[in-house]
């Protein structure tokens, strides 16, 4: 009898702890971060236990404002982040949100932002643990999500694998896989299908470019790890979630779990790769040509090189380091590419100057690394559009030490913040009255477009944690862009409804039909 009583206790006391350390962490600790802002001032819409501001984000009704293709707006702010659009009208620029039980500071002002990172170096900066629990899979510990002086290693090993010369490396590869998604075009246009999908076929091959750029496709296993890492993606992204809320995983547990096993999977495919790699290379002597011509074989050799210890890449990191490449870097610049289709092909003038730019700089010459870093109108349509669509829709943050805004505010330890570059760049104080128009002449003499503030243009970020892959991304661009407007004349199909929506990036919802001509 004394046992059972015992036992009882135990297990009501074990229960009873635990359910503190719930209510502790979900509850109490939110609560006392929220408090803490609340005195500097931020104010926001009121939250409710546990979801905070979730439910209300999906009931907000998106503005239907830009749908019929014949009156397409640039004008997308309220038509991507409705609820944020609205909360701007009563809050302001700044102010807080919840994301389930995690308090986030939401910022679309600038020069507050300008502010608060000027003294902030790139590896004093967190990345929110909501998302790096959430994104495990997709970016493990890779260079997006990595912090302090792990991030300065990653960040030393990864940025030279990006150099002009082994970017050149890359472009002949690109320039073959874009060539072949244009003769499936030119066949389709032959058997009278002029109406191409545009939006899938840049992501297919984008996707291609990227794993070949990364891992290398032709070796062992690398279509397969492409179409998981596919698949993954969609798996994660393609429901509802609860990011943020107590628990919240349990509530999609199929989809977590299957998203979890395919992680697995290409963890143990993408490590197989490596392991090959390392025995080829060693075999082999230094690395040979096929090796430096995609970035695992580039910080491969880099480590057969010089073998430092401590600051070479673990072979985990390097699995975390793909598929990071792959997620950061594919859809992100193949949907750079789909907008600029879109919006080329409702300004044809556009296109008329960018062929006659192609022209003048390259003519019958090949298109490479070189010559498409001579190409400077194309360069304004590239920020024009990064500009009116971002295609990384917002960056985030969370403060690691307290951040003296002025005198008598701080941003204490711990706070995540959003940043929404979709509003920023939308900003008529900032930008003028004619915001919403296509016009990339705006980037000709000014690399921030002539916005009023420097920070108001952030289509890569800002700071010490700009993207890494800017530079192999607008090659990529330039060269898909110059090989399909070498080839074809473009227009919109009626077919093609304009709701621009997040789904990680910034993409058209129902795709991009275009009708395709050749030349
Ligand atoms: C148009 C194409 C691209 C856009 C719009 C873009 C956008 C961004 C943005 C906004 C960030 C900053 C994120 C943050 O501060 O939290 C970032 C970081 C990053 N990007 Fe890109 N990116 C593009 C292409 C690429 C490519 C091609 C790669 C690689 C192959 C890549 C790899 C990365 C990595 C690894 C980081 C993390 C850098 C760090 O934290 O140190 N990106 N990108």
């Amino acid at each position: 009898m004394e046992n059972l009583e015992a036992l009882t206790f135990a297990m009501v006391a074990c229960f009873s702890f635990l359910l503190w350390r719930v209510l502790y962490s979900c509850w109490v600790l939110p609560i006392r971060a929220y408090r803490k802002l609340a005195i500097n001032g931020f104010s926001g819409p009121p939250p409710s236990f546990p979801f905070g501001n979730i439910a209300e984000m999906k009931k907000t009704k998106i503005i239907e404002s830009c749908s019929s293709s014949s009156t397409l707006s640039n004008d997308i702010h309220s038509r991507v982040f409705p609820y944020f659009a609205q909360w701007q009208k009563a809050y302001g620029k700044v102010f807080m949100y919840w994301l389930g039980a995690e308090p986030f500071l939401y910022i679309a002002d600038p020069e507050f932002l300008k502010k608060i990172s000027s003294g902030v170096m790139g590896k004093s900066w967190g990345k929110p643990n909501v998302f790096k629990n959430d994104r495990k899979p997709m970016f493990g510990d890779g260079l997006v999500m990595v912090e302090g002086d792990d991030w300065v290693r990653h960040r030393h090993v990864i940025t030279p694998a990006f150099s002009p010369s082994n970017l050149k490396a890359m472009s002949s590869m690109m320039v073959e896989t874009t060539r072949s998604m244009l003769d499936r075009w030119t066949d389709l246009i032959t058997n009278g299908k002029p109406e191409i999908e545009i939006e899938r076929e840049i992501i297919s091959t984008a996707g291609e470019i990227i794993a070949k750029t990364s891992f290398g496709m032709s070796f062992k296993n690398g279509r397969t790890v492409f179409k998981k890492l596919r698949e993954m993606q969609e798996t994660l992204f393609k429901t509802n979630r609860y990011v943020g809320v107590p628990f919240g995983k349990y509530m999609c547990l199929g989809q977590n779990l299957e998203a979890e096993r395919l992680g697995k999977e290409i963890d143990a495919l993408l490590l197989s790769i490596i392991v090959d790699r390392k025995r080829s290379m060693a075999e082999n002597g230094a690395a040979g040509d096929q090796e430096q011509q995609n970035l695992l074989g580039v910080l491969l050799a880099d480590r057969h090189v010089d073998g430092q210890k401590g600051r070479a890449l673990s072979t985990s990191e390097l699995v975390d380091e793909c598929k990071t490449f792959f997620f950061g870097g594919h859809e992100t610049t193949a949907l750079a590419i789909s907008w600029s289709l879109l919006l080329l092909a409702v300004h044809p003038m556009w296109q008329d100057e960018l062929r006659e730019e192609i022209k003048q700089v390259i003519g019958d010459g090949e298109i490479d690394a070189t010559t498409v870093a001579r190409l400077k109108k194309m360069e304004w349509v590239m920020n024009e559009v990064l500009r009116l669509y971002p295609t990384a829709p917002n960056v985030q943050r969370q403060v690691r030490g307290d951040i003296r805004v002025d005198q008598d505010s701080v941003i204490p330890d711990g706070t995540n913040i959003w940043i929404d570059v979709v509003a920023m760049h939308h900003d008529r104080e900032f930008w003028g009255e004619d915001v919403n128009e296509f016009k990339p002449e705006r980037f000709k003499d000014d690399l921030h477009g002539g916005c009023l503030s420097k920070m108001g243009y952030l289509p890569f970020g800002f700071g010490g944690r700009m993207c890494v892959g800017r530079n192999l991304s607008r090659m990529e661009y330039k060269i898909v862009l110059s090989l399909i407007l070498t080839r074809f004349s473009f227009s919109l199909s009626p077919n093609y409804t304009h709701l621009p929506s997040v789904m990680l990036s910034l993409r058209p919802k129902e795709g991009l039909p275009l009708i395709m001509k050749t030349l």
